[in-house]
């Protein structure tokens, strides 16, 4: 189904935490949708049935639905106000050690693909996920005191199987033919993932050209019984670690950016074939997402049914727990969807109840905490030998005055500020260094 020329399209947010600055009522065309957006109780959306809907499965006796979401995204919104209003939040968090992910949820055709990635004419109509990366990237380079990396990894999960869609296979190989990427957990329940490539992207270009590849791949493995993009969901993570220099702290966070499937596909009746079995699968993914979604809003729930599919599995650490969840539901303002419009609010003001704990994801490097430990063990052998060594009056030879050079020289150029000149208890090379370093300065 393609848009037509009166189409119109809805972006609605039910996003976590409503700080919208502004405010406004808009009068939507037909007399269907109004919106509005007011800065203390968020936004709200109001769907007038006509009486004379006759096309889909609208009960007529019940003609007016109201919505209360954090806030609701006109047809007029640009790309822009979506990402400064949805994804900057969340990209903020995720720079300061807090997992992040970004749903797009919807019918076919009212927007996901648009939203999350960008529509492919316009630079303007760039997506969430190329404008956060240029606001990441941006503000990595602004913080140069920071040591960070950044990997890229995009998978798409298609009839509850798991492909890399930056596999470089991917050109010559059909979808279905790649390994099968296997999510796991291990002993303490964390998520593991295998099979599935993790690139690093040291700029915004770099992260830019995996985004494209896994998008040209994501078309190539399409094929008329598989139009991917709408019968699969889509997850493109930006993995983020990053670390202050001399530290051992590392803090390692990540941005699940995803594209479901189109959620009408799961209610479609009279489908037979591949169609069936695709819908059965969307169908089963999207409700035990929905169950996730309200095991997770229900106080005193000990268990939440993750394992029951792929997409849930894989976002365990990214719908509850340690993560700042917001959902994207897109609605088409065509009038024969006022069906599926009203059961993607439902959906959306489900996820809209789940209040996460986030957590800092910091954790010590090994490596330069073996090598802090190490230090302060050789500072205190020092400080031990100092006061119970007999100190000696001979003079330095060369040898050692010239690896004394060197040390002082090592010490002065090192950028690291917690760096420590290491003498020993020898009061004659303590003395020495101080006269190198003198003439440094004089
Ligand atoms: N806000 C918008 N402004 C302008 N065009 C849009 C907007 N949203 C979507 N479109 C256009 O509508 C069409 C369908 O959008 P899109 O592919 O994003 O839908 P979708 O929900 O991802 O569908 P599918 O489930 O098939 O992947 C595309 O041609 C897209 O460029």
């Amino acid at each position: 189904m393609s848009i037509t020329a009166e189409a119109r399209l809805l972006q609605i947010s039910a996003a976590s935490n409503p700080s919208s600055k502004w405010e406004r009522v808009i009068k939507l065309e037909q007399g269907v949708y109004s919106v509005k957006n007011k800065e203390k109780t968020g936004g709200s959306l109001d769907i007038r049935v006509p009486k004379d809907q006759a096309e889909g499965f609208v009960n007529n006796k019940r003609e007016r639905y109201k919505f209360r979401f954090c806030k609701v995204f006109d047809q007029e919104t640009t790309q822009e106000e979506i990402f400064e209003n949805i994804a900057l939040p969340v990209a903020d968090s995720v720079l300061d050690g807090y997992n992040g992910t970004i749903f797009a949820y919807g019918q076919t055709d009212s927007g996901k693909t648009f939203t999350i990635s960008g529509g492919p004419e316009r630079y303007i109509d760039r997506g969430i996920i190329p404008r956060t990366l240029s606001y990441l990237f941006q503000r990595l380079d602004q913080e140069s005191n920071m040591i960070y990396s950044t990997h890229i990894s995009y998978m798409e999960i298609y009839n509850e199987t798991a492909y890399d869609l930056l596999d470089s296979r991917n050109e010559e190989s059909r979808l279905e033919d790649l390994p099968k990427v296997v999510i796991t957990e291990d002993a303490e329940q964390n998520v593991q993932i295998r099979n599935l490539s993790c690139h690093q992207a040291a700029t915004e270009e770099e992260a830019l050209n995996l985004f494209f590849l896994g998008d040209t791949n994501r078309v190539i493995a399409e094929t008329p019984v598989n139009h991917a993009s709408t019968r699969s969901h889509c997850i493109f993570t930006i993995h983020l670690c990053r670390r202050e220099p001399g530290s051992a702290t590392l803090r390692r966070s990540k941005l699940h950016l995803v594209d479901l499937a189109g959620s009408d596909r799961a209610s479609k009746t009279g489908l037979s074939g591949h169609l069936l079995t695709e819908a059965k699968y969307i169908n089963v993914s999207l409700l035990y997402l929905e169950q996730v979604i309200i095991a997770l809003s229900e106080m005193n729930r000990t268990h939440i049914p993750y394992r029951n599919s792929l997409l849930t599995f894989l976002l365990k650490d990214s719908l509850g727990g340690n993560c700042m969840t917001t959902m994207i539901a897109t609605l088409s303002l065509d009038k024969g969807n006022i069906d599926e419009s009203i059961s993607t609010c439902r959906y959306a003001q489900r996820v809209a109840v789940i209040k996460n704990e986030a957590v800092l994801n910091e954790e010590l490097d090994p490596v330069l905490l073996i090598a802090r430990l190490k230090r302060e063990n050789q500072l205190l052998k020092e400080q031990l030998a100092m006061v119970t060594e007999e100190q000696r009056d001979d003079k330095l030879t060369m040898e050692e005055s010239q690896k004394l050079e060197e040390l002082v020289k090592a010490f002065l150029y090192d950028p690291d500020p917690d760096v420590v000149l290491s003498l020993g208890p020898d009061m004659r090379k303590i003395q020495h260094c101080f006269s190198l370093l003198k003439v440094t300065y004089d």
